[in-house]
């Protein structure tokens, strides 16, 4: 058997729950968004991002109140934009730093974490959730500050998610053949296309989920449940 050397994993439905994202920082976002991008307009970040969501939807010259119509469209759509999801990494910030929220983990998620670390193995996380976002939600995690045990973060700037060459080049950025990466997720599209790239797969399924009696994927309840 191939020896895992290094763990990726998805974020939403994998280490946190689904409900923390869409009932905590979307609604978070989306009542914050107008009145940030009005008072941050002058940032060069801001209006990259701004610009890109324009860019990405076809709308030609939009006025900055359009784009606003725009990315709160998206956030009730939960469209994986690279844009939207950096804006919205920008405004949960303010959240995290105020002391709004914290982000949900499992239960067994952080000692998983640090035991596999323990164990030599590289540690890395890929979300559609911005690089920026990912680090916030790991700092401000209900199991403290995870970020330590990470090596590296990746998201929609290396591709999406369901297709096979965001994985291969995961493989090449991290400095491992694809046999010796796991990847974790709750989405079976996503492991179809880290599957076809060479990674191992583990597919989360959290109760009250059942795990079907022929999985596409290795299944777990729990990281409890995993041996790399
Ligand atoms: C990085 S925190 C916010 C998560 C998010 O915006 C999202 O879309 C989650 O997607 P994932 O790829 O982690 O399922
Ligand atoms: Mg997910």
């Amino acid at each position: 058997m191939t020896a895992i050397r290094a763990i990726v994993t998805d974020i939403e439905g994998t280490t946190s729950s689904i409900s923390f994202v869409k009932d905590v920082l979307f609604p978070y976002a989306r009542r914050r968004l107008p009145a940030y991008v009005e008072t941050h307009a002058d940032k060069p970040e801001v209006q990259h991002w701004l610009h890109e969501a324009a860019r990405e939807a076809n709308l030609i010259e939009a006025s900055r109140q359009e784009v606003i119509v725009l990315l709160l469209r998206w956030i009730d759509e939960d469209r994986k934009s690279t844009a939207l999801k950096a804006l919205q990494g920008m405004i949960w910030k303010d959240g995290y730093e105020e002391g709004e929220y914290r982000s949900h983990m499992y239960p067994e998620v952080a000692a998983r974490l640090h035991a596999w670390r323990g164990e030599g193995l590289h540690l890395y996380v890929y979300s559609s959730g911005s690089v920026p976002a990912q680090k916030l939600l790991f700092r401000y995690s209900e199991s403290g500050d995870l970020t330590p045990l990470f090596a590296g973060y990746f998201d929609t700037e290396t591709g999406p998610k369901r297709e096979t060459e965001s994985y291969r080049r995961i493989a090449e950025a991290i400095g491992e053949r694809p046999e010796h990466v796991l990847f974790l997720s709750d989405v079976v599209e996503e492991l179809d296309a880290a599957h076809e790239a060479g990674m191992k797969t583990g597919w989360l399924l959290r109760p009250p989920q059942d795990i079907p009696a022929q999985p596409r994927h290795p299944a777990y309840t729990s990281f409890d449940a995993i041996k790399p």
